[in-house]
């Protein structure tokens, strides 16, 4: 079913590379994995050129919740239709400024789809953050949450950052998951949470806000264990 859907905006497309590659270390365990890479608009390429913070963050969630659109409408600012199934994972720089630093997100937006759940702890990898999606109008989405928490727990990441994310919180009358039950669950589970819409763009950029905040609080003083650099996306870019 998935694989029928097609992106429909071609300057987006401009900015994907679709290329095979064989990553180092992590990935070379399980052969060559297929992923996507995209810089963004030229203003976040823009941002990301100066002194940064750079912080790795994931996306887990089950398929067609929208981690993808959610991570394109925050790099581009606005809705784009995205009608392509992550095959592996799509490698995504996101620069923004958050409380007057600016700071790089690079993020992993694995695929949802069964196949790909074995690659998730590679991705996890020395990651700050994760992000778990589910889709607020379908409650099997959500009930797959826990497993994606208690998976990521296994994976010897204690200190990173998780966010709850309940996206597609614009169909408001197909909604079907309690916000409050979401909310609770989180809180928990010390999870930040938000319900988003990657079509509107509403909470979208605040996701990365507050885990930029929470990982910073959990660090607090000078960055020692996050990286400052001073590359250009070239430099950075995810196809050398
Ligand atoms: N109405 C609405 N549709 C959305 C939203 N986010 C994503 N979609 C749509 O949901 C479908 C799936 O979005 P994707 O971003 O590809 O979902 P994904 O979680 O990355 O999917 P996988 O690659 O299969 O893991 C697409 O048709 C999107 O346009 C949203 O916030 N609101």
């Amino acid at each position: 079913m998935h694989d029928t859907r097609r992106m429909t905006q071609t300057d987006t497309k401009s900015h994907l590379l679709k290329i095979p590659v064989r990553t180092s270390q992590a990935a070379a365990s399980v052969g060559e994995l297929f992923f996507n890479c995209s810089t963004g608009t030229n203003q976040n390429r823009r941002a990301s050129t100066s002194m940064a913070v750079v912080y790795k963050v994931i996306t887990v969630g089950s398929p067609s919740v929208g981690k993808s659109s959610i991570c394109i409408h925050a790099m581009n600012n606005k809705n784009v239709e995205w009608n392509e199934v992550t095959v592996g994972a799509t490698f995504f720089v996101l620069a923004l400024e958050v409380d007057g630093v600016p700071v790089k997100f690079e993020i992993w937006d694995t695929g949802g789809q069964e196949r790909f759940q074995s690659l998730v702890p590679l991705y996890y990898r020395n990651a700050h953050a994760a992000i778990v999606v589910y889709n607020v109008t379908d409650k099997n989405t959500f009930d797959k949450v826990d497993y994606w928490v208690q998976e990521l727990r296994k994976y010897d990441n204690t200190n990173a950052v998780m966010a709850l994310v309940g996206n597609k919180a614009d169909l408001k009358s197909e909604q079907v998951v309690n916000t409050r039950e979401a909310r609770k669950y989180a809180e928990s589970n010390g999870l930040i949470f938000l319900e988003t819409s990657a079509k509107t763009g509403i909470n979208v950029k605040n996701i990365f806000i507050a885990i930029a905040r929470d990982i910073k609080n959990k660090t607090p003083g000078p960055p020692a264990d996050r990286v400052l650099q001073k590359k250009t996306l070239q430099q950075t870019s995810c196809c050398h």
